[in-house]
């Protein structure tokens, strides 16, 4: 009886399946022919525009490519947004009091008394369709409402227990111009509702966990069609001030940072031409995020920057050991490369000449982690001997000998230095202390002394006499020279010069392992570079500047004269030909809002990187102490306050766990209790049934890692990853070779903000950095603990863990850390 039951309800629900599938095609066969007249609409002004002929005039290229680039964009936008294009669906009851906005839609978000009869019947009174971009029919009523239009709002916010006026919500699945499928959230279940006289279906199971019971890719996709209420008051929080944005693993604060920045595009998109940057903690979690503003139709405007390849041109990738990674993160590194930026003007030599640095490296401390493509080997270049600042200047003017000795040039270098200017703009003023010192040393002040009018007239001679002299000029450039970042970076790794720098702010020890690591350099700074001194050089980059030089007016300038915007030129074209890292080092590096992601990672050096990028921003800062891999994370708070200065904040928390399982999400609960006692996960929303699996590595750990690693290839579909204690991930990735592209090896600290059908948590005391509970509750609380809290809160589906002995396992193979 009850097989039949079930068997009737399939057949029924298939037919009515079947039935509103048809009736979403309908809509999106209708979507689609509108669109195909608006792409040949966008089509007819390209060609017209670029027919159009009259360059020579600024003016006119600017007319010209202003319509060319608005007729592209838009074209662009038609043609890439026709995938699922279509996805959502609201049907709604009259607003109340009926009142209807200019474009005839229903003004209040609450339900008019009259909606529900008190048989609990009612009508559906208005029908919305969510999509990619809104979609006006040539009569003007909306075919398709843009997800980020406030009309769309409702779609999101309503829950069961606050419906508003939403009956029934549908997420629908497409693919090209075919529907595939629809799920429908029921929100008044009370209520029997008809649409055009028949009753209203209600097909599937929702689709939020159709969403998350998919396959994972490599790369992140939009959650456009599910966002959950929780998370959509953030991403349309007006962007005054500062946002803040708490949630544990897997609540979707990446996904809700990323739609939010298409969100504030959409609202306000001339205040937004200013740039928004998105700072992401590693270039894995860039590529694996890319891929998603396209599909929300932005890009341009939106920069997403790994730490490591904020400024300077430069794209590292690699990490330094923690204990040199906690000095070069440290604020005091401020004070540092301060004295650093001016102490280098006496160690470094002109460009082109050698610099400092002396001794070699002596330890494996120095260098960036294994496997990390970078090794602990000095620069390949010899080290030339220090570089020696002149000490005597002779000239001679007006006839005469004139000579300055070490003193005199001393006593000018420090009047120089006085001052707050950058040190490369500290130049002009530089020369002309030492003009001065000439000048009173020659005698010649002396002269008319009567008339003061004479008197300024030699002194200018003076002056002209001696600037045109090349010993003075030799001099200026080996005295003041033109010093870089990366040349003073690598002035640093002179043990000597940085003793001096770091004097009453570094230990010795710091010093030492600080100096052997920048010895990766060559004396021009060339070699490879670690995210963590990347902040370094952007702070070096504000306290040397840039040294003004006249440079030709481009033909962007000539447009921004006219007052035209949101433009891509010939020279935004063009850019497109130049190397990535030219591109990064000359791109903007002032943003109207900036998008912090993990921010809890960010050193106090990185977040002054940060905040001077955003010092006029707004800001939304999203992230998870519980997953900070910083140890001094006071420090860093501190440092994150001054970034975001006294501006009002908001603050909103995402409490749901939409990646792990309940099975996997209480394993890692473990972790989180013995990292930071007493703090509250976030609820996972499914489950699987899967259990995690222990294992035990008995004979090698190589193997161990390849048996296991296959097992998760064959139980799912998607991808595998494998987590690993930093400095073993170069063997990971040996160990890997040959199971294919779905398996990938991970460092530790790569793992943060990324996922994985499956994942395989190797060592969780190497990755901890702790063995036992035992250790933990004597005190011991490394910050190791929460890189295994981000480990283990990777998976979507498997998770497997596997020890070694160092894991101190029980008999069922757990280890000690994840012990109940
Ligand atoms: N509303 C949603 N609908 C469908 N999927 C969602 C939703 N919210 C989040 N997800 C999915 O949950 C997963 C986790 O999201 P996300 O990576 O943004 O979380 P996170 O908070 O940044 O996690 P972590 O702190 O671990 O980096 C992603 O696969 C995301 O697509």
């Amino acid at each position: 009886m009850a097989t039949q039951d079930t068997a009737e309800h399939t057949v029924r629900d298939d037919g009515v399946r079947d039935r509103e599938i048809r009736a979403e095609q309908g809509h999106l066969d209708r979507v689609y022919r509108r669109l195909e007249e608006k792409i040949d609409e966008a089509e007819f002004l390209m060609k017209d525009a670029s027919e159009r002929s009259q360059v020579g005039t600024p003016g006119a290229l600017a007319e010209r490519d202003a319509q060319v680039f608005r007729a592209g964009v838009h074209l662009n936008r038609l043609n890439s947004e026709f995938e699922d294009f279509l996805f959502g669906r609201v049907d709604l009851l009259a607003g109340k009091d009926s009142v209807r906005g200019a474009d005839g839609a229903y003004q209040s978000l609450e339900p008019d008394e009259s909606a529900i009869r008190v048989d609990g019947s009612a009508d559906i009174a208005e029908t919305l369709h969510i999509g990619r971009l809104g979609v006006l029919d040539s009569d003007y009523s909306p075919l398709v409402i843009d997800w980020r239009a406030p009309a769309a709002a409702p779609f999101y916010r309503a829950t069961p227990l606050d419906p508003g006026r939403v009956v029934r919500r549908r997420v629908i699945r497409s693919k090209g111009r075919r529907v595939l499928s629809v799920e429908d959230d029921l929100l008044r279940p009370e209520v029997r509702a008809s649409l055009d006289g028949a009753e209203l279906a209600v097909v599937g199971d929702g689709a939020l966990m159709a969403a998350l019971g998919r396959a994972r890719g490599h790369a992140m996709r939009d959650i456009v069609a599910s966002i959950q209420a929780e998370q959509d008051l953030v991403i349309r929080a007006p962007a005054a001030s500062v946002t803040e944005v708490e949630g544990g693993p897997g609540t979707g604060k990446t996904a809700v940072a990323l739609h939010r920045a298409a969100y504030l595009l959409y609202r306000d998109r001339r205040r937004y031409a200013g740039g928004i940057l998105i700072v992401s903690p590693t270039p894995l979690l860039v590529s694996y995020t890319e891929g998603v503003l396209p599909s929300l139709g932005e890009e341009g405007q939106v920069a997403i920057r790994a730490l490591g390849s904020l400024a300077d041109g430069a794209e590292a990738a690699a990490f330094d050991p923690q204990p040199v990674a906690r000095i070069k993160g440290s604020g005091r590194m401020a004070r540092v490369l301060r004295n650093a930026a001016r102490g280098a003007l006496e160690t470094v030599g002109a460009p082109g000449a050698p610099a400092s640095a002396s001794d070699a490296p002596s330890d494996a401390t120095s260098g960036m982690l294994p496997g990390m493509a970078l090794e602990a080997t000095e620069a390949p270049h010899a080290r030339q001997a220090p570089h020696r600042t002149p000490t005597r200047l002779r000239v001679v003017v007006f006839g005469a000998r004139v000579e300055l000795g070490p003193e005199e040039l001393r006593r000018a270098r420090q009047q120089a230095l006085g001052g707050t200017a950058p040190v490369n703009l500290m130049r002009p003023r530089a020369r002309r202390f030492v003009l001065d010192a000439l000048w009173e040393k020659s005698g010649a002040a002396g002269r008319h002394l009567d008339d003061p009018e004479l008197a300024a007239e030699t002194r200018q001679a003076f002056d002209e006499d001696v600037s045109t002299e090349p010993e003075f000029t030799d001099f200026m450039d080996a005295w003041w020279p033109e010093l870089t970042p990366r040349r003073v970076l690598a002035a640093m790794a002179d043990q000597g010069s940085l003793e001096r720098w770091a004097r009453r702010t570094l230990r010795g020890a710091e010093v030492r392992l600080l100096a052997r690591s920048l010895r990766r350099l060559d004396a021009a700074g060339d070699g490879p570079l670690s995210v963590h001194d990347v902040a370094l050089l952007d702070e070096l980059q504000t306290l040397l500047g840039t040294p003004v030089r006249p440079r030709q007016p481009t033909e962007a300038d000539m447009l921004a004269e006219l007052g035209v915007q949101e433009l891509t030129t010939a020279a935004d074209r063009n850019q497109g030909r130049q190397s990535r890292t030219q591109r990064l080092a000359e791109e903007r590096t002032e943003y109207a809002h900036v998008i912090v992601d993990e921010a809890q990672d960010l050193t106090p050096m990185q977040w002054r990187m940060v905040g001077r990028r955003g010092r006029h921003a707004t800001w939304t800062v999203v992230g998870d102490p519980a997953q900070s891999s910083w140890t001094d994370t006071q420090e860093a708070a501190a440092a994150r306050d001054e970034a975001l200065g006294t501006r009002p904040r908001r603050r909103f928390e995402l409490t749901v766990n939409y990646r792990n399982p309940a099975e996997v999400a209480v394993l890692a609960d473990r972790v989180l209790a013995l990292a930071m006692p007493g703090s509250v996960p976030p609820a996972a929303v499914r489950s699987t049934g899967m259990e995690p699996r222990f294992a035990l590595a008995r004979g090698g750990l190589g193997a161990a890692v390849r048996e296991e690693t296959r097992r998760l290839l064959a139980e799912v579909e998607g991808t595998v990853g494998v987590v690993v204690a930093m400095e073993r991930r170069a063997e990971a990735r040996e160990w890997l070779a040959g199971l294919g592209g779905r398996a990938v090896a991970l460092g530790s600290l790569e793992a943060k903000g990324l996922e994985y059908d499956a994942t395989l948590v190797v060592s969780p005391a190497e990755i901890a950095g702790v063995a036992s509970r035992e250790q933990v509750s004597k005190g011991e609380r490394p910050a190791g603990l929460r890189v295994l809290y981000v480990a283990l809160t990777r998976a979507t589906q498997r998770l497997t863990i596997l020890s070694a002995e160092g894991d101190l396992p029980d008999e069922d193979g757990v280890p000690d850390l994840l012990k109940g």
